[in-house]
């Protein structure tokens, strides 16, 4: 089974419930999308853009009723993203932050809104995920991350899942190569992908620590992330230089490390010679429990 319901464990039925709720109500896109799941042979990447009457900063956008926030820790310089329908105010937050959580409630409040799911892209090694904290916080609010994480979370996913809040959706796609469990998630339109640290605004993540492996990297982004269409708008997990938001024809045409060649990737990618994240030490135990160890 490829949605999301399928993996939740029983205990989170209720939210499977209140997600398979909204397929009477889901958009065009999200159908036409779980339509075309049920043929072989279609693929996903090949699902025409829909583009809409569409406006974005870089830090906001309300479009088709879909409420967006594109939110910076300062530190880490991680970017966490709050998506919602803005009808029925249910929501998803991506990469929350434990130093930012205060703050990020505080929007949620203010806004009015319901998360359902707090998703990680992945076990992040610089920082440590607000998930397991904002679980406690928030009543109802399931964590979630890959099954190919090795982490815990209330929901494991996989290739092909679909997160919904309200009208919209979340498609997850399997990204490895910064890490085992780094996952892509795509708007049912296509029209945005958070990509985590697999794809980064002309970079991408490194492949010197935990699983990672840079032609599983190379390979993950040309098959799943560069089959996007081009004016689909690429949010990552971090950004250093202050960029907030490119796309995949740009990263085709202008990420000095992905235009080039596998062999020239690997030789690039093995000699970057970055320091450790000086908080991989205790952040990646952390977030192999949703950001609870020693709470
Ligand atoms: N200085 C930071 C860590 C910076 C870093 O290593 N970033 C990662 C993503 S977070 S694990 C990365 O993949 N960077 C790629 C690059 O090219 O910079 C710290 O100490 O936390």
């Amino acid at each position: 089974m490829c949605s999301v319901i399928g993996r939740v464990k029983p205990c989170h039925r209720a939210l499977a419930v209140s997600l398979r709720l909204r397929t009477n109500t889901e958009s065009p896109s999200c159908a036409a999308a779980r339509s075309r799941r049920s043929c072989p042979g279609v693929s996903l990447g090949a699902e025409p853009l829909r583009v809409t009457s569409r406006t974005y900063s870089s830090g906001t956008a309300v479009s088709q009723r879909l409420l967006f926030r594109q939110l910076l820790e300062l530190e880490s310089k991680t970017y966490t993203y709050l998506l919602a329908d803005a009808e029925t105010k249910e929501a998803v937050l991506i990469d929350p932050v434990l130093e930012t959580i205060d703050r990020d409630l505080k929007l949620i409040g203010e806004l009015g809104l319901n998360v359902k799911v707090a998703v990680n892209t992945h076990c992040h090694a610089d920082h440590i995920t607000s998930t397991g904290l904002m679980k406690k916080r928030l009543v109802g609010l399931k964590s979630a991350i890959s099954k190919h994480s090795g982490a815990s979370a209330d929901i494991l996913l996989s290739e092909g899942d679909k997160i919904t809040f309200g009208k919209h959706c979340l498609t997850v796609r399997d990204t490895p190569g910064h890490t085992d469990g780094c996952m892509t998630l795509v708007t049912g339109d296509q029209s945005m992908a958070f990509t985590g640290d697999a794809l980064l605004i002309r970079g991408c993540g490194r492949t010197d620590f935990q699983q990672g492996c840079a032609k599983r990297l190379y390979h993950s982004v040309h098959q799943k992330i560069f089959t996007l269409p081009d004016q689909c708008l690429i949010y990552p997990a971090h950004d250093y230089l202050g960029q907030t938001v490119s796309t995949v024809g740009e990263e085709r045409r202008f990420n000095p490390r992905l235009t080039k060649s596998i062999e020239q990737f690997v030789d690039i990618m093995n000699n970057l010679n970055l320091p450790k994240p000086a908080k991989i030490d205790i952040a990646v135990p952390a977030n192999l429990v949703c950001g609870l160890h020693e709470v």
